[in-house]
């Protein structure tokens, strides 16, 4: 640590911590789980976004298997030649929409790098398990083409048949190479193949999408904490979102689904209470033809709404959640809006990096005269206020996707139900103390992540045992303790 701080640069820290992963494995996970809350920022959000743009030129070694299109018809071969054969996690991106940065192509490999080494720090995966991989179709990013220093293929992305064939033979060889439990994390994958992948491979594989389930869990989690804050429960509440795509309808549906199973009303009208907005406005019924899929079940009935100040105006909605991945979206009227009709109104400025949170946590603040429950997706530093210090949180998916999957693993699930979800979501919430909603704060810090991660597992490997998803028997009776003695923990000897 010592080191690492003479850097001052996160991108130096950033590098120097992957040298130390390819040198050292155990001494990087020792120091990533001492240290979580200081080298979270460095090796995950914000600083690895910064790293995919400029993995071309900070490149020394490769950290994950790339898959071109050029390996079309030897998938299967090219998979073989990763060197550990007990593979339990894939992390895998097409690099098309990284963080809230956009096309990075091949450079996107930072990505699930770097979420795999939270499986292991946060979750306790065993690193050989893990494999981090990027499949190349290509960018159309016109400024990495012309980049001498870009890693991937120079042309711009295959879509259509062909794009369906290399991922339908990636699937199939995964399966094939590593059995039916293998899990595999769609991650940062743009809009218009994310939803239809995870549609695809649902009902075959064990897969889950971070981007639309691990943000949704997350997400969930919070509001339910929230409303020991705030009161009332979540069918009192009304949801506006800026941003409809992964991450705005994989949260609006697990609300919708668990307000649906709070209160019996069936989903289509639990869905009312939750709005959306887009680059085009509020999404309304007369939008509904030419709304994508994924965003037609939530056009309701209204009169169309452009701006984002106008529709919460019109809409009054208690929680606002930003996943559009534009950052400064929130302005001063949109706050000042909001603390206008809410005591203590709910802002959550999701988009990722830094750079692209919808607001800073000052900015919620200042213009909530204090009173916002604030949470950010990258991380953001304490505010004083009027003499107070407000503590934002960080609604990140790193708190569920890590206990996530060792829930899946170590029960050996064989699919992904929404209700593993809400388990996850449910045990995350139950781990924010008196003592935090006392400082009103919804997240619990990540200091106590192995823990958090242990009774997220725990929670989510009972429910699938209860579903019959489970094939790993008979069922521990402690599965908190189960989740604890699974987990990989570098240990060093003391010789003291
Ligand atoms: O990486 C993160 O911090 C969360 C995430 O999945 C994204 O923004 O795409
Ligand atoms: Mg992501």
């Amino acid at each position: 640590m010592h080191n690492l701080r003479q850097f001052t640069v996160p991108l130096q820290r950033y590098m120097a911590m992957m040298d130390l992963q390819e040198r050292n494995e155990r001494l990087f996970y020792k120091l990533l789980i001492d240290n979580v809350e200081e080298l979270l920022p460095i090796v995950y959000t914000p600083t690895v976004g910064e790293a995919c743009q400029k993995y071309g030129s900070i490149f020394r070694r490769p950290q994950g298997l790339y898959i071109s299109l050029k390996e079309k018809g030897r998938i299967l071969e090219v998979l073989k030649n990763w060197p550990e054969k007990n593979i339990q996690v894939i992390v895998v991106t097409d690099g098309e929409r990284i963080l809230g940065l956009g096309d990075l192509g091949c450079q996107g490999m930072g990505i699930p790098v770097g979420k795999l080494s939270l499986y292991t720090a946060l979750g306790g995966v065993r690193p050989s398990v893990c494999l981090p991989i990027t499949i190349d179709v290509g960018t159309n990013n016109k400024k990495l083409l012309d980049d001498e220093f870009y890693i991937g293929l120079r042309q711009n992305r295959a879509t259509g048949e062909e794009y369906a064939e290399l991922l339908e033979e990636f699937m199939s060889a995964v399966k094939q190479n590593y059995g039916e439990k293998i899990l595999v994390q769609f991650e940062d994958f743009a809009n218009h193949n994310a939803f239809e992948l995870l549609a695809k491979y649902r009902t075959t594989h064990l897969v889950f999408n971070d981007d639309i389930q691990g943000t949704a869990s997350v997400v969930l989690a919070g509001l339910i904490a929230a409303l020991k804050v705030v009161g009332g429960t979540l069918a009192d509440h009304t949801f506006l979102f800026l941003g409809a795509g992964e991450a705005g309808t994989g949260i609006a549906e697990l609300i919708a689904l668990e307000i649906s199973k709070k209160t019996d009303a069936p989903i289509e009208e639990t869905r009312k209470q939750v709005w959306l907005v887009d680059s085009k406005g509020l999404v309304v019924t007369s939008r509904k033809e030419s709304l994508q899929h994924f965003k037609q079940p939530w056009a309701h009935e209204h009169e169309p709404v452009k701006e984002l100040i106008d529709a919460v105006q019109a809409i009054k909605p208690t929680v606002l959640i930003g996943t559009s991945g534009v950052g400064r979206t929130f302005t001063k009227e949109v706050i000042e809006a909001m603390a206008s009709f809410n005591e203590k109104p709910i802002i959550l400025a999701l988009s990722n990096p830094t750079s692209q949170s919808e607001c800073t946590a000052e900015e919620a603040y200042t213009w909530s005269e204090g009173r916002a429950i604030f949470c950010s997706g990258s991380p953001f530093e304490s505010v004083e206020y009027d003499g107070k210090i407000l503590v934002p949180g960080q609604a990140n998916n790193a708190y569920i996707f890590p206990g996530f999957g060792l829930g899946l693993i170590m029960s050996g699930t064989v699919r992904v139900h929404d209700d593993l979800l809400l388990a996850a979501s449910e045990a995350l919430a139950a781990q924010v103390t008196e003592e935090y909603y006392a400082k009103g704060l919804i997240y619990p810090p990540f200091s106590n992540i192995r823990k958090i991660s242990a009774n997220i597992a725990a929670n989510v490997a009972a429910k699938s045992y209860e579903l019959g998803l489970a094939s790993r028997l008979p069922r521990p009776k402690d599965l908190v303790k189960h989740a604890e003695s699974c987990m990989y923990t570098p240990v060093y000897r003391s010789y003291r």
